[in-house]
């Protein structure tokens, strides 16, 4: 039988990094999940389109600029991406159904968070402010060693979570522990369920029990506020003057808009899966810019002329000011291209059978992806790609009728850190927001190295996953006056 559905298997047209023989291909789906990048590698140098097995299933990757572009301009009908996000993340166990059924806050935030970035860039300076003086209390006359990944990700939740749900929950550590918690409980219930043979997925994804114990400790944390906004909302309408400027309200307003009413399930959802998007995608991008920071001290000056400079002439902080750090935005979009948080990007599921441009024929019900690090790392596409260099991008912008190019947000065929098309990443504006003022107040207030000057912890790949080492400390000392 194994033979038989082998030899007929639909994808078998296609070239296998490692084997697609019976039982041996789950050798390969265990190699993957810590020798992604080199198989991943291997699959770019030597074909256009190939696949690798994963424990539950076959991922088709496609290779080269060309072809990202070709997978990102297929439409809806033909490569969804919602459905493949489904079918990798399991969303309905690992989330709930009805965050897929009614994504009121990608709306929320394509339509509101972006447009209203200039008036809550004040309120994320103030918490990222406060969050730095909190948690990395260094002094001017000694070194603090700060475990670099936890501390970014306690001020990325409270940074991000300022805008998500607003002052003082932003703040409350039980909130925050459940917020964080709940990203790592659907890379949990995701690894569980690739264990799981497909026929027996409907069963055993419903008994999941993190998605449902997250919503449960979280419902009496906002419930409050929910019912405080749900009676002003019911009062004033969206017109009431003082209303909050956040992602929970904006979700509110379009759930009503949609005519769900006062969905307080979903709500809580929603407030669950903005962490989840958010959290670890930017903690994740910030600490490997650290890391960069502290292995080469000397990149920080640059950086903080610039942040000092640029906070002068526009008379203090805002989204204009942000706008003008070239030097801070060409730093993060640079360790983006050499580290980033995935291996692939721009997820598709094909939705009827399609035949690709180089003639390969994917069926109906495939996954495919574009290879990321791959494209990051190709000389066709950068000039000595394995380097990292700082200041590539603002250079590059300096060229005649580049200046607004290659920014942190663009991207391209060549630049898919944030996925591209209609489904790159619409959170990536405010991210680069909060991240680059991030990275200028940390330049202003604190000095930053490691131990081992010019030592860079290896980054670990964890599957398609790009972590930076989650226990390496960062010496910081406080800058006079700062
Ligand atoms: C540096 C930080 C971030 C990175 C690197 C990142 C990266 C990505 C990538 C690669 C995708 C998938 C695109 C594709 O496969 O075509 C994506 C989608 C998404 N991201 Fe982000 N992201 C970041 C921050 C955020 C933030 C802060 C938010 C929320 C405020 C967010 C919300 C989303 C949402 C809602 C989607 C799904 C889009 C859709 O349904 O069309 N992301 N992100």
């Amino acid at each position: 039988l194994f033979f038989l559905r082998w030899r007929n298997h639909p994808l078998s047209h296609i070239p296998t990094i490692g084997t697609s023989l019976p039982i041996l291909s789950y050798v390969g789906a265990f190699r993957f999940i810590h020798h992604a990048r080199d198989l991943l590698q291997e699959g770019y140098d030597k074909y256009r389109v190939f696949r690798i097995p994963m424990i539950d299933r076959w991922l088709v990757v496609v290779s080269g600029a060309e072809m990202n572009e070709e997978l990102r301009k297929f439409p809806d009908d033909q490569m969804s991406f919602e459905h493949a996000v489904e079918e990798m993340v399991h969303t309905n166990w690992t989330i709930q159904p009805d965050i897929s059924r009614y994504p009121v806050h990608v709306t929320a935030i394509k339509e509101k968070l972006t447009r209203n970035l200039a008036v809550v860039t004040p309120a994320i300076v103030n918490e990222v402010q406060l969050a730095m003086d909190e948690l990395i209390p260094a002094t001017e006359k000694e070194w603090l060693p700060v475990t670099g990944f936890q501390t970014m990700m306690k001020i990325v939740a409270r940074a991000s979570n300022r805008i998500f749900v607003g002052e003082p929950l932003c703040r409350n550590k039980e909130y925050l522990d459940i917020a964080v918690g709940f990203s790592n409980d659907v890379i949990k219930g995701t690894a569980v369920l690739a264990f799981v043979p497909a026929f027996l997925q409907p069963i055993v994804g419903p008994l999941l029990p993190w998605p449902r114990w997250a919503k449960r400790r979280m419902y009496p944390i906002v419930k409050p506020m929910l019912d405080e906004r749900r009676n002003q909302l019911d009062q004033q309408g969206e017109g009431q003057a003082d209303k909050p400027n956040d992602c929970l309200q904006w979700s509110m307003e379009e759930a009503r808009l949609r005519g769900l009413g006062h969905p307080e399930d979903l709500l809580v959802q929603i407030i669950l899966v903005l962490n989840f998007t958010a959290l670890h995608t930017s903690t994740i991008s910030f600490t490997h810019a650290l890391f960069h920071l502290a292995a080469n001290p000397v990149y920080i000056q640059p950086l903080r002329e610039e942040a000092e400079r640029v906070l002068q002439a526009e008379g203090g902080w805002s989204k204009a000011a942000l706008g003008r750090m070239t030097k801070i935005d060409s730093f993060l979009k640079e360790s983006q291209r050499a580290n980033g948080v995935a291996g692939i990007s721009i997820f598709r599921r094909a939705m009827k059978d399609v035949t690709l441009s180089d003639g390969t024929y994917i069926p109906k019900g495939t996954i495919l992806a574009a290879a990321t690090t791959s494209t990051h790392h190709d000389e066709r596409n950068y000039e000595n790609p394995d380097v990292f260099d700082p200041l590539r991008y603002s250079r590059l912008r300096e060229r005649e009728n580049e200046s607004t190019k290659h920014h942190y947000v663009s991207t391209s065929a060549k630049d898919i850190g944030f996925g591209h098309g209609k489904h790159a990443c619409p959170g990536r504006f405010f991210a680069a927001n909060e991240l680059k003022l991030m990275m200028a107040n940390l330049v202003l207030k604190y000095d930053v190295k490691f131990q081992d000057e010019g030592q860079r912890p290896e980054n670990e790949w964890l599957s398609i996953n790009v972590m930076p080492c989650q226990t390496a400390q960062v010496l910081f000392r406080r800058r006079a006056a700062s």
